[in-house]
């Protein structure tokens, strides 16, 4: 069974892909750190980001193992990534990667912006998982307090919205629900809460 997770930044989706992954048994892939890696290896070798060709170049030679997720988050590297995000030649290299890990084990969890449009339209179960902005920026706030970043929560916003934005606005593979998706909104939901939604929702998306 292959579930796919979409939403915005910060809505949630790596907290219930990971436990969607947990519950159902499968592997689970959070396929924003492919973007990361990409941006992290561009910035690190000194190169521009407007260099389409070289971060298609990287893109090319990531593997999975490649994705160290401790120097991947923050949000200097989300703002990288969704710049590199962008260009179709880095989304083209990274789509059989993607794909093969879908399908490799008979199934996995994938969570990120076009995973039900895209790189498993034919997924048994699509969520797109969203909350309000405001939301999203106070949840994001907090969890970067706990770590030690004490940023302006009018900050944290303005990365979200600059991040939906770009993601939803460009040509190739844009931020949006599959049309067969169902749309979570956790806005009012707590993370038990939400999990428990989207067990429902993949229960009767896979055994209708
Ligand atoms: N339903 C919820 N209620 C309260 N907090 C939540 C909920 N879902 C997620 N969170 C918290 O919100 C923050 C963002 O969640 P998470 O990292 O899963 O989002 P994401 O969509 O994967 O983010 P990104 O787009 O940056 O990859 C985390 O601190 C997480 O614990
Ligand atoms: N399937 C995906 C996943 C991610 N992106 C881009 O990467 C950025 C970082 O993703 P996070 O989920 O780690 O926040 C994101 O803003 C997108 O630009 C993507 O395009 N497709």
């Amino acid at each position: 069974m292959i579930i796919a997770i979409d939403g915005p930044a910060a809505s949630g989706k790596g907290t219930l892909a990971k436990r969607l992954a947990d519950h159902f048994g499968l592997p689970h892939l959070d396929t924003g750190l492919l973007y990361r890696a990409v941006g992290r290896r561009m910035l690190d070798e000194g190169l521009r980001l407007e260099d389409s060709e070289a971060a298609a170049a990287i893109a090319e030679e990531l593997e999975v193992v490649d994705l160290d997720e401790t120097r991947l988050r923050g949000g200097e590297m989300g703002e990288a990534a969704s710049v590199v995000a962008a260009y179709p030649k880095v989304r083209k290299a990274l789509l059989d990667l993607q794909r093969r890990f879908a399908h490799q084990r008979g199934g996995a969890v994938l969570d990120g912006r076009d995973i039900g449009t895209v790189i498993a339209p034919g997924a048994e179960a699509k969520i797109f998982v969203t909350a309000t902005p405001e939301t999203r920026a106070r949840r994001r706030h907090e969890e970067l307090r706990r770590r030690g970043a004490d940023l302006p929560f009018e900050d944290v916003l303005a990365d979200i919205r600059r991040r939906d934005a770009r993601d939803a606005g460009r040509a190739d593979a844009p931020l949006k629900p599959a049309p067969d998706a169902q749309v979570l909104d956790t806005t009012a939901l707590d993370i038990e809460a939400a999990f428990q939604a989207a067990v429902v929702i993949v229960q009767r998306r896979a055994a209708p």
